[in-house]
């Protein structure tokens, strides 16, 4: 076998090892030297040059460069402060630093002054919001139920769920927290289907934690 034909395998077994690769800038590269080894191969091997594979193969090289570019220019676009990093390693380490970066695009820093109501029960609640430093009450029917510190969610049951705000929230001491608009939320996910198990799945594990040992224990019987 020459090495020109062994081109045409390579060519092959790229793509075919492209569809296991999860990160799409490590699978835009395999496809572009794919493709090139397929050039190769296709003006090469056979008795003329196969210009129709030729010329398909330049433009998926020209589209998957296109790609490339955009994706190292957003990457390098990424530039967090310290509590963004504290943030991300601590909350979001399942997110990629672009993902963890567009939702930052769409949030904003609060800060909530002891005694602020952050929720009402049975208003809309029209933020998910991340507490960052601080200590909020959740008060049910009058009664406190729960107290929440950093790093746990407010607003992310009526987000899960739909609906109006099943406790009050307020905060007992100054509380700086991150506020994502849900519409924002809603938006952003839409935009990019990859990062709503993401979200979910930070979304769930905080709701997990809330839970009491006995609600779990019925959760779990049903
Ligand atoms: N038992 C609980 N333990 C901890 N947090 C709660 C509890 N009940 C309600 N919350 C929080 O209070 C928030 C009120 O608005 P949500 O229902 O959207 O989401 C709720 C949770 O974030």
């Amino acid at each position: 076998m020459s090495v020109f034909e062994i081109s045409g395998h390579i060519a092959f077994a790229l793509i075919a090892i492209s569809y296991l690769v999860k990160d799409i800038l490590w699978l835009r590269i395999l496809s572009i030297i794919a493709s090139a080894a397929g050039i190769v191969f296709n003006y090469v091997v056979p008795a003329t040059p196969l210009w129709l594979v030729i010329y398909w193969n330049i433009g998926f090289i020209l589209v998957h460069t296109f790609h490339i570019t955009l994706i190292l220019r957003e990457r390098a676009s990424v530039d967090f402060s310290e509590e963004e990093k504290e943030l991300y390693q601590t909350v979001f380490q399942t997110f990629s630093p672009v993902e963890f970066m567009k939702l930052l695009r769409v949030s904003d820093w609060k800060i909530a002054q002891p005694t602020e109501p952050i929720t009402v029960e049975g208003e809309e609640v029209p933020n998910v919001m991340l507490i960052y430093n601080g200590l909020v009450s959740v008060i049910s029917g009058g009664k406190e139920v729960a107290q929440l510190k950093d790093g746990q969610f407010i607003g992310e049951m009526s987000f899960i769920r739909g609906g109006n705000a099943s406790a009050t929230c307020k905060a007992l001491r100054e509380t700086r927290y991150l506020s994502i608009p849900k519409t924002n939320l809603h938006k952003l996910l839409n935009r990019n289907p990859a990062m709503r198990t993401a979200v979910h799945a930070v979304l769930s594990t905080d709701l997990a934690k809330k839970l009491s040992p006995v609600q779990a224990s019925q959760l779990t019987s049903e």
